[in-house]
């Protein structure tokens, strides 16, 4: 399988904090993998550094075989990188299909934008709120409207930011079920997640950040037994 992303030795420091050491880092594509970590240990600043809201001090980010570390973030999206941040990017006011509407403004017109909004309807279960502002919808709905607004224009690699969290345990089932289906739709996911039994239930692999570095990689499996993970992340200590 060959790689969708591949980072190598990228660095970061805001003044004397170091958020992003020596990182070294291969997605294949088609994958699922997710990331995990402590609090602060540089995930999400790893995304903004994938994504180029951050630029890095040093080092390279090549997607699809391109260099694309000093390329604008609106640059990166048209080559078919998509994110969804932990804190809602939806408009309350606005129904469900017009926040939809927004997302995909830029891309797609007429014919192509309502059967592409119709499709992501289907596919997030929102057919029936389509006009119900994305305000008064559960949290988990929430949720899956802005992974819709996020895979509508179809991307190659979707970054998710803590996606299940707030989420209730049936909610959480059924975010893993439509991610299995985008990946199967040749979507690469790439998901920083808390839920050790959500990263279970989706991850094909699993990177672990600590201190803006990688601390391991491995299956899920070799993840949880890592004596060295359990210290930093699961919070099982020696004694
Ligand atoms: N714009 C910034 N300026 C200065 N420091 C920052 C900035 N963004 C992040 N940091 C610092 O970088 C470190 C990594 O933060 P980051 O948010 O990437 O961690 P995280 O692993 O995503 O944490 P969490 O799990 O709590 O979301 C933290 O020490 C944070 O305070």
């Amino acid at each position: 399988m060959s790689d969708i992303l591949v980072v190598e030795k990228l660095n970061k420091r805001f003044g004397g904090v170091v958020v992003a050491k020596d990182i070294d880092f291969r997605l294949p594509a088609g994958s699922i993998h997710c990331l995990i970590g402590p609090n602060g240990a540089g995930k999400s600043t790893f995304f903004r550094l994938i994504l180029g809201e951050h630029l890095p001090d040093s080092g390279s980010i090549r997607y699809n075989n391109e260099e694309i570390n000093r390329l604008r973030a609106f640059q990166r999206i048209r080559r078919g990188i998509s994110v969804k941040f932990q804190v809602p990017g939806i408009f309350k006011a606005l129904s469900v299909r017009q926040n939809l509407a927004v997302a995909f403004q830029h891309h797609l017109h007429g014919h192509t934008l309502n059967a592409t909004i119709h499709r992501v309807l289907e596919f997030t279960g929102l057919t029936e709120e389509v006009s119900t502002p994305a305000g008064n919808l559960a949290h988990g709905q929430q949720q899956w409207l802005e992974i819709g607004m996020a895979v509508g224009v179809e991307p190659s690699l979707l970054l998710l930011d803590e996606p299940t969290a707030g989420m209730s345990p049936d909610e959480t089932k059924k975010t893993g079920e439509m991610l299995h289906e985008l990946n199967r739709q040749d979507i690469t996911i790439l998901a920083v997640e808390h839920d050790m039994s959500f990263v279970e239930q989706i991850a094909d692999a699993v990177t672990v950040l600590h201190l803006g570095s990688v601390f391991a990689a491995g299956t899920i499996k070799e993840i949880v037994n890592h004596p060295g993970v359990q210290q930093i992340y699961l919070g099982v200590s020696d004694d």
